[in-house]
């Protein structure tokens, strides 16, 4: 198989990384770079090795393939970079024209995920698999309505939860600072495949489990690229170790997308704005009265939401597929979680610190912003997220003043 990794920064650089270690040498990883960023890397001493570091020990991997993309399908000739460190020895074809992508995990920020897709479009089909590992909400929906109209010509999509700690040391090289997990959950299939029929099963034992084999029976004859695309991809993906990935049920991805998109939303802009670490962000009661009301208003907008899907699935006469509100969503536990990331990740910088410190774009449209968009279509200002958006605008408007 080959998989496309786009957004090599700390994310793409750790994943890419990992997915090199574990696959077999037939299979290929490449990574896709803006040309600028190609740029760069033809200029390190260390070619395009890459490295992850964790404890203060620094490990590299050599065989990613390193690419670029763009409209013109731009392919990036081998006397373009470093020889060796940037070629895997079996990957002839990796290095020709991009052609059709199988697999593309993207890594980017949230707000630049919609652009890439559209760019990479004719290289993507319904028989590829998009893995969309980025903070925040809306991006899919985004993305369907510019670039897949179509639910019969969509790809099939898998959306993750990642609790990994990392930043970015330089190119190429990632700290990984929190040892988390990454949850995978394949939306289901437009086309009527049941990826999740084994767990749903009546009469299951207690400990009901997902089957690669529902995505693409190893035994099944004439099996279509479409599903075995999404079987390797979700295959690759949980057997690499070092990412500590799983796959689960979407219904339980969906939940702890939005229970982080709570704490991003809290912890995020709250250490931007005061330009502290995480464990600051609850060091006052006034954090803690922020974070109250974070909390309350993303239940009251998680409730709205999801009223509305039971009204739909009522009307579509799917009464047993309504389920009741979940707990994890309610704003204590949603409190508690924040408490406890906090508390995991008291010494580190935020990303939108980072963002906020580097002048560069948030990603407070698919954070805070997606709250607000989910309550207003439901009637309902939630003020709090309203004005933490809000700052952050005017942040990114008045940057900060650069360091002397
Ligand atoms: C959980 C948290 C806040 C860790 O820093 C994060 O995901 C981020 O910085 O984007």
């Amino acid at each position: 198989m080959r998989i496309h990794v786009v957004g090599i920064g700390a994310v793409g650089n750790f994943v890419a990384f990992h997915l090199r270690r574990s696959l077999a040498p037939r299979h290929s990883v490449i990574a896709l770079h803006r040309s600028e960023t190609a740029n760069i890397i033809r200029t390190l001493p260390t070619g395009g090795t890459l490295f992850v570091e964790r404890d203060g020990n620094v490990v590299s991997q050599d065989g990613v393939v390193h690419m670029t993309y763009g409209e013109s399908r731009t392919r990036l000739r081998r006397s373009d970079f470093p020889p060796i460190s940037m070629l895997a020895p079996d990957d002839a074809r990796a290095r020709e024209v991009l052609g059709h992508i199988d697999s593309l995990v993207v890594t980017t920020k949230a707000f630049a995920v919609p652009t890439i897709v559209y760019r990479l479009r004719r290289n993507l089909s319904r028989d590829s698999t998009i893995v969309l590992l980025h903070n925040g909400m809306g991006v899919y929906e985004r993305i369907i309505e510019d670039v897949f109209p179509e639910p019969s010509n969509r790809p099939n999509f898998v959306f993750c939860v990642n609790t990994h700690g990392v930043y970015s040391k330089g190119p190429l090289h990632t700290v990984h600072c929190g040892l988390g997990q990454i949850q995978l959950g394949i939306l289901p299939d437009t086309l009527g495949r049941n990826y999740e029929a084994s767990y749903h099963v009546a009469g299951t034992p207690l400990q009901p489990q997902l089957s690669l084999d529902d995505i693409a029976g190893a035994t099944e004859f004439d099996i279509s690229p479409r599903y075995l695309n999404l079987r390797n991809t979700i295959a690759a993906l949980i057997h690499s170790p070092g990412l500590r990935a799983s796959w689960e049920p979407f219904h339980d991805v969906q939940i702890g997308l939005r229970s982080k998109l709570v704490v991003n939303s809290f912890v995020n802009p709250v250490s931007a704005l005061l330009q502290c670490k995480n464990g600051e962000t609850l060091r006052s009661t006034y954090g803690m009265t922020v974070a109250d009301r974070v909390c309350r208003e993303a239940e009251r907008v998680f409730r709205l939401q999801w009223a509305k899907e039971a009204q739909h699935l009522q009307q579509a006469g799917e009464v047993p597929n309504i389920r009741p509100f979940p707990r994890q969503l309610l704003a204590g536990p949603l409190r508690s979680e924040i408490e406890r990331v906090v508390e995991l990740t008291t010494p580190n910088y935020s990303s939108m610190y980072m963002d906020i410190k580097l002048r560069r774009p948030t990603e407070i449209d698919f954070l805070n912003g997606y709250i607000i968009d989910i309550g207003k279509k439901h009637g309902f200002r939630p003020l709090t997220h309203m004005s933490l958006a809000h700052l952050i605008k005017m942040r990114t408007a008045v940057p900060l003043a650069p360091q002397v």
